[in-house]
Formats: C-alpha cells, structure tokens, sequence
C-alpha cells in the first residue's frame, strides 16, 4: 500500500491543501495564507469533503489570526472573517462545526488555536480507522466473511477528510482483510469526485473497482451486482435522515427495492442534533455552468437553465446503517420489499 494521502497540512506558515480540481491528472499542492484565498478554495472545492471542510475550517482560524495580526485588523473585521469561512458552503456541518470548535480559543491567540485545529485533524484519522474497522465488521457479520461488491458515490476517501476516508475507510479496511472483490464508483456528475477522485484512490490503494454513469446506479444495483451500497454524509439531522452529495437518495432508494444494506460512514461530527430533520438541512445551490458545460464547453442550449442542487437527502428509513468511530448504528427499522430484474 502507498503512502497514505493526506490532503491537508500545516506547513506552520500556511494551510497545504491538495488542488482537487486538477486530479488525477495533476498532483498539485496550493499553499494558502489568506481568509479571501481560502474561501475561495472551499467554495471552487480545491478541499472538499464534509471532514476536510472541518479541519480547514479550523485552520483557517488560524490563518485569519496571523492575517489579523499582519494587517492591524479590528475584533470586528476579525470576527466577520471567521465567520466568511463558517459560512462558505452551507450543507456540510463539519464546516461550522471545525470553526465553532476553535472559536473558543481565539481569545487565547494563534497557537492556542492550532494547538485545537491540529487535535481536530488528529481525530478525524483516527476516528475514520475506527469507522472502518467497525464498518467492517458489520458487514462481514451481516453478508458473510467473503469478498463484496461494493458501490460508492462522489468521494468520502482520504482526500474528503484529514486522512483515510470514511466510507473509503470502510473499503479500504475491508481491501487489507482480502474481502473486497470491486467497487462500483458512481462518477458523480456535474463534478466528478467520483471518476477523478475516488478512482484515484482505488488506483493507489490497489482496489479492484469500475467506474460508471450515475445513472447506472440502479441497474447494477437490481441487476444483482451489488452486496452493499456505502457512501459519506455531509449532516446528518437528528433523527437519521442524511444529506449527501446528489445522487445518493436515488441509490438508497435502489437498495431499498433490492433489499441490499444502503450503509452510511461518518464521524459523530457529522451528526448535527441541532437539526431535527431532513427538511431542515440547508441544501448548496451551485453555478448552473457547472451543469450546462463540460470541460469548458456548452453541452446545453444557449439560455438553458439549470437546476443544481449539490446535495439531497435520504430519509432515516432508508439508511440501513450508520458507522461510525465508536460503532455501528442500525437505522431503518424495516425494509421495503426486494425486487430483482
Ligand atoms: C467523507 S466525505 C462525505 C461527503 O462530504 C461526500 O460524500 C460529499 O458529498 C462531498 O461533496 P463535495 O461537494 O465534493 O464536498
């Protein structure tokens, strides 16, 4: 196995963080140093991911600290700085949580708020080799000590968090025990994390996996080909109903009717008890370019209009399974009947 990617560092002057947009086909490293050039790699996610969010988040603190201090900023100009980065995409709760968690320490100054950012980066590795290990497990106990078939969507991997991955976490812990036998990876439009990112990852780490349309989801699912959909989570609401990247519901949806375990791996930080349900997650609307163009060119109509959602929610009822750092939670009490084609 390869040397583990990690798409967040602190080189003590500035946040390293691995450009997304240009993978696979360039491995570049941006450094940044500003409040401005940081929201602006979260909103064009150049560091993307529910996890990554909250540790950049917390280190962008960090960054807005030393800009404070360089630039003779007031409380209040501080303040609203921090507060661009909280807010610069809405639905990951990791984002806002990764600041709130630092905020309490401003007062104290920079290195007092590294000191809790670098903890918060230590955790996420940490917390997502234990989600995998238990994520494991459980599918082991539930469809059998054997290698699965497994499909994922966008990229909940190394590069979505400080390190590992959560549902690539999953994967991964289950490549190392011999028991995976491919990875169906959705390409995730209008994007693309799944083609470009998490094809990437399979590659290193070794993996057997297919790339395929979104819309082929549901087929091979009913097809047969599938053991077990796993995916991340960008906030989940209180009573399990689970935010992630667009598509996902319409695979829950699919194990659901071939009655297969739709299995959700995420932090406790992701779980957001201040929100009761679904309908309460705010979901990112993003640039209708990146629906009406492909590479940089019109695939639409001049005067198209998109719709873009980033996000959709998957009802509580439909996720089998939540894993998480300190273990496996059962979701859905009961399933829909299963369909086959
Ligand atoms: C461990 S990452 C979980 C989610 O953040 C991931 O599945 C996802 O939807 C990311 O969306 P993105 O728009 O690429 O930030």
């Amino acid at each position: 196995m390869t040397a583990d990617i990690a798409p967040i560092a602190w080189t003590g002057d500035a946040l390293r963080l691995v450009d997304q947009t240009l993978l696979p086909a360039r491995l570049v490293h941006r450094d940044v140093t500003e409040v401005d050039d940081l929201v602006d790699a979260i909103r064009r996610l150049v560091v993307r991911g529910a996890p990554a969010l909250g540790v950049a988040g917390a280190l962008g603190v960090v960054l807005a600290l030393r800009q404070a201090e360089r630039e003779n900023w007031d409380a209040a100009t501080l303040d609203s700085a921090i507060s661009r980065i909280r807010e610069a995409r809405p639905t990951a709760v990791n984002l806002a949580s990764g600041v709130d968690r630092v905020r309490p320490f401003v007062k104290k100054g920079a290195e007092a708020v590294l000191t809790e950012a670098l903890a918060l980066l230590d955790e996420d590795i940490e917390g997502n080799r234990a989600i995998g290990r238990h994520g494991a497990d459980w599918l082991a106990a539930r469809l059998g000590d054997r290698p699965l078939r497994l499909l994922t969507h966008c990229n909940a991997g190394a590069l979505a968090t400080a390190g590992w991955g959560t549902a690539l976490g999953v994967v991964r812990e289950l490549h190392m025990r011999n028991r995976v036998e491919v990875v169906y990876a959705d390409e995730t439009r209008p994007l693309l994390q799944g083609s470009r990112l998490t094809a990437w990852e399979l590659e290193q780490l070794g993996v057997a996996y297919y790339v395929q349309p979104d819309g082929a989801a549901a087929s091979t699912i009913l097809r047969g080909h599938v053991d077990a959909a796993i995916v991340g989570a960008d906030r989940i609401a209180a009573n399990g109903d689970t935010a992630n990247k667009i598509g996902t519901v319409g695979i829950a949806l699919a194990c659901a009717a071939a009655g297969i375990p739709f299995v959700v791996a995420a932090p406790w930080s992701t779980i957001d008890p201040a929100t009761a349900d679904g309908t309460q997650i705010p979901i990112e609307q993003r640039d209708s370019a990146e629906v009406l163009s492909y590479a940089g060119d019109p695939v639409a109509p001049p005067g198209a209009r998109a719709h873009n959602p980033a996000f959709d929610v998957t009802p509580a009822r439909l996720v089998t399974a939540l894993a998480t750092e300190t273990g496996v939670l059962e979701v859905a009490a009961g399933r829909t009947p299963a369909l086959s084609l």
